[in-house]
């Protein structure tokens, strides 16, 4: 079971609390960083705070969501160790764990339905990374 740090804007706050929902019902802890409701935020500042929680071992997982999930992403990876992937496809999902070794998870709330979320917050959980040739690029990646 993973501890799994959730973090969003206006624009994601139905989907975290449907995820959050998902989480708990699979046995997994989360960390809520907020937004709590539709009120407009600023989402450079939820993305941060979720990376920055994944980062210092606060949480194992991270998973950031905005209207497109692009901002929040961008966000997240400006924090030093973070790895955010914007995923729109289950393929997505498992292929940055296998090869990125993504820490972060980025959705859209106002893109995905929810059970295109459902299924991807899904495999990023249950899909591990390969290691090999991938840790190589993760290192160089760690190293910027
Ligand atoms: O997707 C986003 C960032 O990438 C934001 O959720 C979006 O820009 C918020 O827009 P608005 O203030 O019009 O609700």
């Amino acid at each position: 079971m993973y501890k799994i740090a959730l973090a969003c804007d206006h624009g994601g706050y139905e989907l975290k609390e449907m995820i959050a929902g998902f989480l708990l019902g699979m046995g997994h802890d989360i960390f809520d960083l907020g937004t709590n409701s539709t009120e407009s935020v600023d989402y450079p500042e939820y993305g941060h705070r979720c990376a920055m929680a994944v980062v210092h071992g606060d949480a194992d997982l991270g998973i950031v969501i905005c209207g497109t999930g692009i901002g929040i992403s961008m966000a997240a990876n400006k924090v030093k160790g973070a790895r955010c992937a914007l995923c729109t496809s289950v393929e997505m999902a498992e292929l940055t764990r296998k090869h990125n070794d993504a820490n972060l998870l980025a959705l859209g709330g106002r893109i995905l339905t929810p059970e295109q979320a459902l299924g991807i917050v899904n495999a990023f959980l249950y899909t591990e990374f390969e290691g090999g040739r991938h840790q190589r690029r993760v290192d160089q990646l760690n190293s910027y």
